[in-house]
């Protein structure tokens, strides 16, 4: 397989920050992670090992250090803010494990919302669209309610189908049933892997719950900083001894 089958390939990444006292922070060291098309890969690690800051990376919301990021074969090179931005925008889509969802709007508002930055078609059809991916998601009958009024695993569906409404090529999913009960969660993650299977779309979750990274076709492990790919057997095993990774 050539770098341009993968969506994201990073080779070598670091990345460290200079703390108050003058020292550096090593968070990730020689971070080499390849994603292909269409593939759902997880990343598993203890609190601080630096999964949000890979993910952060991933998704052009921070920069390596040192070490290269080649995104769809195109190395992605320091830009303006608004350039940047923009590939952000039409590359990814993001769920936290916070809803974030806007209080005092319908769900289809909710999801209408990235819309409101498109143009022509998408955006004179954002309330259909949005009508659309909401069905999609389960929630057909819940277009008019507010948020406050839907359950947390409700939530985190109308926030995943604002995630989705630009049809990303990459969904970058940091704990996305980490405010979720165990069977809320792995409802919500059926509702995802259904939605980017169907589409083709790539997908990297992080989590603490082995049983949502065992989902993925393959895992990673973080560990201070350092990643390495995690055997099926060894998540079953971590999995059987609840260990956490
Ligand atoms: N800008 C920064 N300045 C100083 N320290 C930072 C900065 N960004 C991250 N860190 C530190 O780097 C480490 C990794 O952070 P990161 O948020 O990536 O971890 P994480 O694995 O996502 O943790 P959690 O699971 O708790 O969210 C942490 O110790 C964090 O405090």
């Amino acid at each position: 397989m050539d770098a341009g089958d993968h969506v994201v390939s990073l080779s070598g990444v670091s990345r460290s920050v200079r703390l108050p006292d003058g020292t550096d922070l090593h968070i990730l060291t020689g971070v080499d992670l390849h994603v292909e098309r269409g593939e759902h890969i997880a990343v598993v690690g203890r609190s601080g090992s630096g999964k949000s800051t890979l993910l952060n990376i991933v998704g052009l919301l921070d920069a390596p250090t040192t070490g290269q990021y080649l995104l769809d074969g195109e190395p992605v090179r320091a830009r303006s803010d608004r350039r940047t931005a923009k590939l952000r925008g039409q590359t990814f889509g993001f769920v936290f494990q916070q809803f974030n969802l806007l209080p005092g709007r319908t769900a289809t508002e909710n999801v209408a919302n990235p819309l409101l930055y498109a143009s022509g078609r998408e955006f004179l059809r954002r309330k259909r669209i949005a009508r659309d991916m909401l069905e999609r998601v389960g929630l057909g009958h819940r277009l008019d309610t507010m948020p406050e009024k839907l359950s947390g695993g409700e939530q985190q569906r109308v926030a995943l189908a604002r995630s989705l409404v630009r049809r990303p090529r990459v969904l970058l999913a940091d704990e996305p049933t980490g405010a979720l009960d165990v069977d809320t969660g792995s409802a919500v993650m059926d509702v995802l892997e259904d939605l980017v299977r169907n589409d083709g779309t790539t997908l990297v979750t992080i989590t603490h719950d082995l049983s949502v990274a065992a989902r993925a076709d393959r895992q990673f492990r973080l560990d201070h900083g350092v990643l390495t790919e995690i055997t099926a057997d060894a998540l079953a095993t971590a999995t059987a001894h609840r260990e956490t990774m």
